[in-house]
């Protein structure tokens, strides 16, 4: 595909001897174990893998949500090893997260919620933010609910509504952890279609943490992970051989 491409421009995502623990002294459990990932440019990339495996922590790890504690994370240039609180806010404001529930605020609008991901960048005036808000939720089918509280949207929406919001801060990595969750199968499906079409289409990768098969499919990768540790991975069930 674009391989020529993803061998000149850095990995986004560059990960090596990652190790975490939760609590301290005698209440010491590792979580995380001499994990080494890369994600190129554009890829997407599904984590998968039994509950309490790590995804999650893996997750907030490379989404500079917590502190490093074993090894190297490079994430979009920034090695979080080690970095200040400053450099990891900053490299939030990188990255367009999606999260099982949608997190959007309930008493703004799907155009405000959108909005607030551009907020940040000083160039951009507020009509231009309200008109790109506007394109990103046309450009995930809701071009004509901008107006509607997220109560008056039903699950699915309310999700693409999140994944227009992870979009339009122009971010170069996205996060999204079950985004499918909370949703039918239908409605879950195509949140996660929209999202990688729009994400391809702006060569955003994505790391996608999952436990729904039926989006394996998704994926130009999947990555399993076991009681800490990255596996090989199965042929997931109903999940047809490439
Ligand atoms: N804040 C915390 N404090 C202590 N232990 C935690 C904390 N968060 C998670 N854990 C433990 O760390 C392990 C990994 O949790 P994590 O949420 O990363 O797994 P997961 O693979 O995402 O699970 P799930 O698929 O159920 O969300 C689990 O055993 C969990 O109980």
């Amino acid at each position: 595909m674009d391989g020529h491409a993803s061998a000149v421009r850095p990995a986004p995502v560059e990960i090596r001897g990652l190790g975490y623990a939760y609590g301290e002294g005698e209440l010491r459990r590792p979580v995380l174990r001499d994990i080494d990932l890369t994600i190129r440019p554009g890829e997407i990339v599904l984590l998968t893998g039994p509950s309490g495996s790590g995804k999650t922590t893996l997750l907030t790890l490379i989404g500079a949500l917590r502190a490093m504690q074993e090894g190297s994370c490079r994430v979009l240039g920034q090695e979080l090893m080690g970095a200040s609180e400053a450099q990891r806010v900053q490299l939030r404001r990188q990255i367009g997260f999606i999260f099982q529930q949608h997190n959007l605020l309930g008493f703004l609008t799907a155009q405000q919620n959108v909005a607030m991901a551009i907020e940040l960048d000083p160039r951009t005036t507020e009509a231009g933010r309200l008109e790109r808000a506007t394109a990103m939720l046309a450009a995930v089918g809701l071009g004509d609910r901008g107006a509607s509280l997220p109560s008056e949207l039903s699950g699915g929406q309310r999700q693409r509504v999140a994944v227009a919001r992870a979009l339009a801060g122009e971010p170069g990595l996205i996060l999204a952890d079950e985004p499918t969750a909370a949703l039918d199968r239908q409605s879950g499906g195509e949140v996660v279609r929209l999202l990688r079409e729009l994400a391809k289409r702006r060569g955003v990768p994505i790391l996608l943490v999952t436990h729904d098969p039926r989006i394996l499919d998704l994926a130009d990768r999947i990555v399993s992970m076991e009681d800490g540790r990255i596996v090989p991975t199965k042929q997931a069930e109903g999940v047809p051989a490439a």
